[in-house]
């Protein structure tokens, strides 16, 4: 199956949004770009990376409830048994490449509004009817300015910075070296939706390394359209646009949170967190996942809610087979803006909780693997200190997976197996947003946009909505 043609399994109201994306840099940020981290010899003539086939790889997928969801695994591995695609001769010419796909987070407090600007300048970020789309920047430039101060005094607290950056490099070399134990040498390259190293710039360098064999894998264990589809949505577009792009056989892993690899070191980071309380057993499990609008999940097709109670169904159940049965609980954190997202949410749950009697609550967040702003901000700050003023008594945090060596195996084990499966992206595709090249026609949408966002946005409601997470 062609691994980019997962849109075409999605429900109808979804592909479109997948399509259109083009992602936009301000000429300061052009300017600024910096070199794409890649885990290898780049530009070397001999980083040529040999792929040796990997007998037995096995099918990691384990028990599933929700058959619905599954439509979503286009880039699916599981069905293949080892890597039988090629015969040694070719895959010794292979130059094998695995792109890891994340948020990205800025730096500094100064990359905080131009970060943010980048995120809701983002039509899957912030969903704009059609006729609406020209308000999509000037309304990005008039949100991120609103929520910069209250973003830069959570990123002050962490150590002015997001850690993201030096995580996900660390998960990539850590990946490169499972690879490698394996039998197969591969570049790994990191590509963030938001801030540097830019997707765009990923892919130029994995052009430019002469990669034949791509393995594309967003660092988030479920689908969402604003998170793993966004990043899909560049790469497509950008690689639609390209002779030698469009040729590379590429194979998309769009989500992994059923993996067993996955699912135990999760299990292990929760059994082991559970031993801090005094009294293990009477811990309440809380699972805290970053939220999406409703809308997403009920109007859009966003598979990102079913993904996560079946994620969290999974490891509860191989917690239940270690004989863990703590009672468990899942709620939806870090809403944005003036719309309903998915419920309940968590800050309510954790009154609710402490009014009920509950005294002891191991937080777990599940939607991200590494640690972030939402967990050394949100839940270790301002969660821990509403959940003690409820009367918890006993509260602790499971960390994000990072490093974790069984986990960074089963990404290894997932590359392995998604390889196979790569297909080339289809002929180009025009899309409507070229007249953004037409610097007249820009300027005007600009102007326009601008004092229509202004009319439209600047009201207090709108202005309280976007400063705070709660509205
Ligand atoms: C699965 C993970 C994530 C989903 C789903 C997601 C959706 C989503 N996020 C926003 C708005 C913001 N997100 C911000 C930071 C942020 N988001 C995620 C992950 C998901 N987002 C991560 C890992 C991070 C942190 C990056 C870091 O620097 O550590 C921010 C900026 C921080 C803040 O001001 O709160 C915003 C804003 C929306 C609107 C959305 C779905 C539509
Ligand atoms: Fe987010």
């Amino acid at each position: 199956m062609n691994a980019l043609s997962h849109s075409s399994l999605l429900p109808n109201r979804y592909p479109q949004s997948l399509h259109r994306r083009r992602f936009s840099l301000s000429c300061s940020d052009i300017q600024n770009l910096t070199r794409v981290t890649c885990y290898s010899d780049c530009n070397k003539s001999t980083s040529q990376a040999s792929l040796f086939l990997c007998p037995g790889s096995t099918n990691t997928r384990i028990g599933s409830r929700n058959l619905v969801s599954r439509s979503f695994y286009s880039a699916d591995a599981s069905t293949y048994n080892g890597l039988t695609v090629q015969s040694p001769t070719h895959a010794a010419q292979e130059k094998v490449g695995v792109l890891l796909l994340n948020l990205g987070g800025p730096e500094t407090l100064d990359d905080v509004q131009p970060f943010l600007f980048n995120l809701f300048a983002d039509p899957d970020i912030i969903r704009l009817p059609r006729l609406f789309r020209f308000l999509q920047q000037p309304l990005a430039k008039l949100i991120s300015t609103l929520r910069a101060p209250k973003s830069k005094e959570a990123y002050a607290s962490i150590g002015g910075g997001s850690p993201l950056r030096k995580i996900t490099d660390d998960q990539a070399l850590a990946l490169k070296r499972a690879l490698e134990a394996k039998g197969l040498s591969s570049n790994i390259y990191v590509g963030m939706r938001y801030w540097y190293p830019f997707t765009e710039e990923a892919i130029q360098q994995i052009k430019k390394d002469g990669i034949t064999r791509l393995v594309v894998l967003p660092l988030y264990p479920q689908f969402s359209i604003s998170t793993t589809g966004s990043s899909i949505s560049v790469l497509e577009q950008t690689f639609r646009e390209d002779a030698y792009l469009s040729r590379l056989p590429v194979s998309i892993i769009n989500s992994w949170y059923q993996r067993e690899g996955y699912i135990k070191s999760m299990a292990d980071l929760i059994e082991k967190e559970l031993e801090s309380f005094s009294e293990p057993k009477e811990a309440m499990i809380f699972f805290s996942a970053h939220g999406v609008p409703v809308s997403y999940v009920e109007n859009a097709g966003d598979p990102y809610r079913d993904q996560m109670e079946e994620c969290i169904f999974l490891i509860m159940q191989e917690l239940k087979a270690r004989g863990i049965s703590n009672e468990h609980t899942l709620a939806y954190q870090s809403r944005v803006g003036p719309v309903q997202w998915l419920k309940p949410y968590t800050d309510e749950v954790l009154v609710e909780l402490g009014q009920k009697g509950v005294k002891s609550l191991l937080a777990v967040p599940v939607s991200f693997v590494s640690e972030h702003i939402e967990t050394l901000e949100e839940i270790d700050m301002e969660y821990r200190e509403l959940a003690l003023e409820s009367g918890i008594k006993n509260w602790a945090r499971v960390p994000a997976l990072g490093l974790t060596p069984s986990f960074i195996m089963d990404l290894a084990d997932a590359v392995i197996e998604a390889l196979p499966s790569a297909a080339a992206i289809n002929a180009p595709t025009s899309t409507s947003e070229d007249m953004d090249k037409d610097p007249v026609k820009y300027f005007a949408k600009m102007f326009f946009g601008s004092i229509l966002a202004f009319l439209l946005f600047f009201s207090p409601k709108m202005i309280t909505a976007f400063r705070n997470h709660v509205i």
